[in-house]
């Protein structure tokens, strides 16, 4: 594949200088959690590299990001396929770390001083900045704990933990064997991790550099000192007046490789590499769920004896050991920070579309209406105005009756818009077709981004276009229609 994308670096810079930059609809599906940010980091490309950057964040809609891919097309040149995803908080190559903690972090820190538990996990294919932006971060939160500029007085203790699979070591105890044994009150201990009572930013930096030179590392496709393993530092804070303890946890979760990565490697990478990658999707579903249930809680409508999502923390020593991060009726309150990093190079486009689709999917959001929805791209049933509307706003060529929304050039026609399906009939697709109405905006909107990939002249107008197709064309746009 690099090999294809090496080849073809002319023809991928020719396709996306034609690319309009005005920007696809996204739909505003409702307000994040306070709880819950999801940010999302691209890291600057590394001088090395002989791949262009397949990553554009949006300059006039904020925290959307495109992503360019090369697709080989088996008749002829091949083509570019565009793809967007949306998060709560994109930084730029240019931001710096310190920035992201202002922005992300600096209100964990007086949370978990207070009471609560902050949480922050740094996801993103191996190679891609994770250990680079928590390590900094580490150390703007010991300067934070320790600058004296927090009201009150606290103890501090540190713990830094490995997990590689269901093992788990110390890294401030040279690798020593840890038991993530349950109590009676169901939260899993760490029995044999040494917990480090801290008094300076100094001694907070020294166990911080002890543990990264324990973290177990092995050699990657991507990145030679790539972790592969999850490396979680808790900060506990008590309150020696109340005896309450306030977490903040920094999470530099390990590298989720992709098959291509693991291709040169053994059996036992291999099964490692399906640990991790098991343990992350856990992980997911956990947040979410959390999210889900925060959402519900919160929501003024939620009705009486509302079903709880499930929060699956069981599954993994991950979660298990994080347990009251996601407990939905823990007495703690939690906020959590997840900061997906990505590389932007060409190379790596397939992980970092797996990356951004992850942390999208991390998203829930409260509607305005109450109803709780996920991200814009998951299945939503839109009214019927909502539909019409979208329609209307959408297809500028040829003009939109009210009543039937018909492109006069394709002679395509949509109607009985009063259900959550469309019907709608064109002249290349003989027949009434019938779809749901989420699908169909899906398809109207990858349609577009194929009319920009190809250079179209009016995006908007691409349902007309799909008349005129030829050539190599044809059969991408064709793909769309079906
Ligand atoms: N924002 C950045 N600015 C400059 N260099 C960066 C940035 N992010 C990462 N790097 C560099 O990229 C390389 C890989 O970063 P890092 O080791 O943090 O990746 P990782 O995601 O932790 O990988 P792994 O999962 O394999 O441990 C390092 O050389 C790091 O210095």
């Amino acid at each position: 594949m690099e090999q294809f994308y090496l080849k073809n670096v002319a023809r991928y810079h020719t396709l996306v200088e034609r690319i309009d930059p005005t920007p696809k609809p996204r739909i505003p599906a409702g307000t994040a959690s306070p709880n819950m940010v999801v940010s999302a980091r691209i890291r600057p490309l590394s001088q090395d590299e002989d791949f262009p950057s397949a990553i554009y964040p949006r300059s006039v809609q904020q925290n959307v990001v495109d992503i360019h891919d090369l697709y080989n097309h088996p008749k002829g040149n091949p083509i570019l396929k565009s793809f967007d995803y949306q998060v709560d908080q994109l930084f730029n190559p240019e931001s710096t770390t310190d920035e992201i903690y202002e922005r992300l972090v600096a209100d964990l820190v007086p949370f978990a001083w207070n009471g609560g538990i902050g949480t922050l996990f740094a996801y993103g294919q191996t190679g891609s900045g994770k250990t680079f932006t928590v390590s900094r971060l580490e150390q703007l939160v010991a300067e934070t704990l320790m600058n004296g500029t927090l009201e009150g007085d606290r103890e501090i203790h540190m713990t830094i933990i490995d997990l590689a699979g269901n093992a788990a070591f110390d890294l401030l105890s040279k690798r020593q064997p840890v038991s993530l044994l349950e109590d009676s009150f169901g939260f899993t201990q760490m029995v044999g991790a040494k917990e480090y009572q801290v008094r300076n930013k100094e001694e907070m930096k020294i166990l911080v550099e002890q543990a990264t030179s324990f973290r177990r590392t092995a050699s990657t496709f991507k990145n030679d000192a790539s972790s592969r393993s999850h490396a979680i530092c808790r900060i506990r804070i008590k309150d020696p007046a109340t005896g309450t303890d306030g977490l903040l946890y920094l999470i530099d979760l390990a590298g989720s490789e992709g098959a291509r990565d693991v291709a040169s490697h053994g059996a036992d990478r291999m099964r490692e590499t399906r640990e991790i990658n098991n343990s992350l999707s856990v992980l997911k579903d956990c947040i979410r769920g959390k999210a889900e249930a925060d959402a519900l809680q919160s929501s003024a409508r939620r009705k009486p004896g509302a079903k709880m999502p499930h929060i699956p923390f069981r599954r993994s020593a991950l979660t298990k050991v994080l347990k009251h991060v996601f407990d939905p009726v823990g007495a703690q309150k939690c906020k959590t920070v997840v900061i997906a990093c990505v590389n932007p190079s060409l190379a790596d486009v397939g992980p970092s579309k797996n990356t951004l689709r992850f942390a999208e999917l991390l998203r829930v959001l409260i509607p305005v209406s109450g109803k709780m929805v996920s991200d814009p791209m998951v299945p939503v049933t839109w009214t019927n105005a909502e539909l019409r509307e979208w329609i209307m706003q959408n297809f500028d060529t040829p003009p939109i009756l009210p009543h039937i929304v018909a492109s006069r050039e394709s002679g395509a026609q949509f109607f009985n818009l009063t259900g959550t399906e469309i019907e709608y009939r064109c002249q290349k697709c003989p027949g009434v077709r019938i779809e749901h109405a989420k699908a169909f905006r899906s398809k109207i909107w990858g349609m577009q981004a194929e009319a920009q990939n190809m250079g179209w002249p009016n995006p908007k107008g691409v349902l007309s276009q799909t008349d005129d197709r030829v050539g190599e064309n044809s059969d991408a746009v064709e793909n769309f229609v079906r």
